[in-house]
């Protein structure tokens, strides 16, 4: 399974995906086939917005019933309600990138948990199924969403290893690596996000959405949630920054690289690519991931017309100095916004994003009685961007 790191390729795969996306998704979207042909596989290009949630939903209710598409719908603002929560709470991602810290100092010094790990990570745990996806995900880059659940679990039940570990092996290698959606997703499992609640990986729940190819033996039959701190309180959103005037340059990075939307509001001097996706771990990406990346700016240089190429966090101060203003889309909580904090620019929030996060403050459920109100901007095809 090859995913082509360019707009066009994520636009082709929307265009291949969007009739399967009413009753084929909600009958199918659970099962994990070899080829994952049943789900839409959007998400790398989703996550760095080589295409928006705004194609996505407008192409999706453009064939389908609200009513029909109902659970696509429901999965693509999984996404958006992550990235709001964790922008209400952005001390969860310090919290983590913390223990990560502190888990990889344990793995110094503990040789036990070094071989335990080593083996999670290079699919040798005697777990076949387990072997398989991490196996899948170093190859591929892509992980099917009830793997990633099945992984989580037998990583932290069974394996009893660090949660922090398992979700920066996730980051190192998913071509869609997010803070939000990874963190909140391995806290969800775990029991830290929905407190109390956590997911336990069942062998007939495994066997049955394979299709039989897999039903392990001795997995954990019980999931105590793990000690953690609770959730903190929210904090305020953040705002749009005004448009800027002078001399601008704009500024782009993995996390949104079709920034026309800010090209149709003000005219740049200058455009410059940042790639900071090295920041979503303190270790070695992984290969797919990185070839995937380059492809992806590659693609994203070539749209634009040509930009200049900044190779570290020093470059793009030195190259920010040049103008009377940077603007930027709005770098979400992670590493990326964590390396760029010292930099003023002004920073835009996509209408989209805007319109959804300040709903994402307590559970999904919640959230999800806003969505019809969402989808209203939709009624006559209007673009939230
Ligand atoms: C432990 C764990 C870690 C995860 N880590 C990531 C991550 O780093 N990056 C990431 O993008 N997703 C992550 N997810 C969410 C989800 O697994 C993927 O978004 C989904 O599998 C992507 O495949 P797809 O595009 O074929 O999804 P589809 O099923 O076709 O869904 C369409 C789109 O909806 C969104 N979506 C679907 N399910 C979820 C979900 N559970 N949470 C958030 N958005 C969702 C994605 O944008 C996806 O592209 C994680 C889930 C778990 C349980």
């Amino acid at each position: 399974m090859m995913f082509d790191p360019t707009r066009d390729a994520g636009l082709a795969r929307l265009v291949a995906y969007t009739p399967k996306m009413g009753r084929h998704y909600a009958g199918n979207r659970n099962y994990d086939r070899p080829g994952h042909d049943d789900v839409s596989r959007l998400s790398p290009y989703l996550r760095h917005r080589m295409v928006s949630e705004d194609e996505v939903l407008r192409a999706c209710l453009a064939a389908h019933a609200p009513s029909t598409a109902e659970k696509f719908i429901q999965e693509v603002y999984w996404r958006t309600y992550w990235k709001g929560w964790l922008e209400h709470r952005p001390s969860v991602w310090t919290q983590y990138r913390t223990g990560l810290d502190q888990a990889l100092n344990d793995v110094q010094t503990q040789s036990g948990l070094r071989r335990a790990w080593g083996d999670a990570c290079a699919g040798a745990t005697g777990i076949d199924c387990f072997d398989h996806w991490a196996r899948e995900l170093v190859e591929t880059g892509y992980l099917h969403n009830h793997a990633r659940m099945w992984f989580a679990s037998i990583w932290i039940f069974t394996l009893r290893l660090p949660w922090e570990l398992g979700a920066d092996f996730f980051l190192r290698h998913l071509l869609d690596g997010d803070p939000a959606s990874n963190t909140l997703g391995w806290r969800w499992v775990g029991g830290l996000q929905t407190v109390g609640k956590t997911y336990l990986a069942r062998p007939d729940n495994i066997a049955k959405y394979t299709d039989g190819r897999f039903r392990p033996r001795d997995l954990a039959a019980f999931a105590a949630p793990l000690d953690g701190y609770p959730n903190p309180d929210r904090t305020a959103l953040p705002t749009s920054s005004p448009l800027p005037k002078g001399n601008v340059g704009l500024l782009v990075t993995e996390d949104d690289l079709t920034p026309d939307w800010i090209t149709d509001q003000i005219s740049v001097d200058g455009v410059a690519l940042y790639d900071g996706t090295a920041h979503r771990s303190p270790l070695h990406l992984g290969e797919r991931l990185t070839s995937f990346m380059t492809g992806a700016f590659d693609d994203t240089a070539k749209r634009l017309g040509g930009a200049t190429r900044l190779a570290d966090v020093a470059a793009v101060k030195d190259w920010a100095a040049g103008f009377d203003a940077v603007v930027m889309s709005y770098p979400p909580v992670g590493g990326t916004a964590d390396a760029l904090a010292s930099i003023e620019t002004h920073k835009l929030i996509r209408p989209y994003d805007a319109k959804a996060w300040q709903y994402a403050t307590a559970g999904f459920f919640k959230f999800k009685d806003k969505i019809p109100k969402l989808l209203r901007a939709y009624d006559n095809q209007l673009s939230l961007i």
